[in-house]
């Protein structure tokens, strides 16, 4: 088996008296798609945050591309490439600026950052927007944008977290398939995403976070069971999410029937 790239060993991390990880331990091979799922607040963003060494865990450690993150100097930066979750990008420059800043950090030319911003924009269609201010973008360009950057320095793994918030359905297609490129072509991918669709058909294994813990790590095929035809089955079955129907029903009743301060006062 080759190397892994990424390592987690008992990652634990609390936020005050609150416990978001208690013990989290997984091992990604390179050339590998990685969907992380679990339910709001279940400690993904914090996950990818302490990979990348913007969070101090409370317990365990992570190797990423053999080194512990307290050895690492600053090179393993040039071959990642991060999206952050809702990232806000700036504003007042256009998309060429942006990019090209961000090439640089990353080691690259000016010139070099340029040219390649200039192409992918054209190739998902933002040429017409390339030197107008990110301010006047929408969420789903402002999201591309986010993409290219964490792409422009041709990284070895992507840490992406919701790279897919605001994207049109064809914009998603696009972006699915340029992960399976790159994947094929070696590089690592760990995502999240709570659109279970593509997670499923998109992800070569997923890991399912819940309860501070990984309570599933495989392939879908492996992972779904007789009963749970889709991700989504299986997702509501291991986070014990099953009355739906139920809540909604509470939920509108509270609305419609619960007599609130406001009702009564117009009454
Ligand atoms: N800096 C912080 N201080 C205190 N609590 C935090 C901090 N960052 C995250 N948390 C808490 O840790 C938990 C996990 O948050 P995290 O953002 O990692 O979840 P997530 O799985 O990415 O959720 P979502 O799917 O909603 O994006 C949440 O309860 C959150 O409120």
């Amino acid at each position: 088996m080759a190397n892994s790239v990424l390592k987690l060993n008992h990652l634990q991390k609390r936020f005050g008296s609150k416990v978001v990880l208690s013990d989290v331990d997984f091992e990604i091979q390179p050339g590998t798609i990685v969907g992380y799922i679990g339910p709001n607040g279940a400690g993904k963003s914090t996950t990818v945050k302490i990979i990348l060494g913007l969070l101090e865990p409370d317990g365990g450690s992570v190797e990423l591309f053999g080194q512990p993150v307290s050895s690492r100097d600053g090179s393993y930066k040039k071959h990642i490439g991060y999206v952050p979750e809702g990232a806000d990008v700036f504003n007042a420059l256009t998309a060429r600026e942006y990019l090209q800043l961000v090439g640089q950090l990353y080691g690259m030319t000016s010139v070099l950052a340029g040219e390649r911003a200039e192409k992918l924009c054209a190739i998902v269609g933002l040429s017409d927007a390339l030197d107008r201010r990110i301010v006047s973008y929408s969420k789903g360009m402002r999201q591309l944008v986010l993409i290219i950057a964490s792409l422009i320095h041709n990284p070895d793994v992507l840490f992406w977290d919701e790279p897919l918030n605001g994207l049109d359905a064809n914009a998603v297609l696009l972006v699915e398939e340029i992960l399976r490129e790159l994947r094929d072509r070696g590089k690592t991918i760990f995502y999240s995403s709570h659109i279970m669709d593509v997670v499923q058909k998109l992800s070569d294994r997923i890991i399912l976070l819940n309860g501070g813990t990984v309570v599933a790590d495989g392939p879908f095929s492996e992972l779904a069971h007789e009963d749970d035809a889709s991700l989504q089955e299986l997702f509501n079955d291991l986070t014990g999410y099953a009355e739906h129907g139920e809540k909604a029903h509470e939920f509108v009743d509270v609305l419609m029937g619960g007599g609130t301060d406001a009702e009564n006062e117009t009454d």
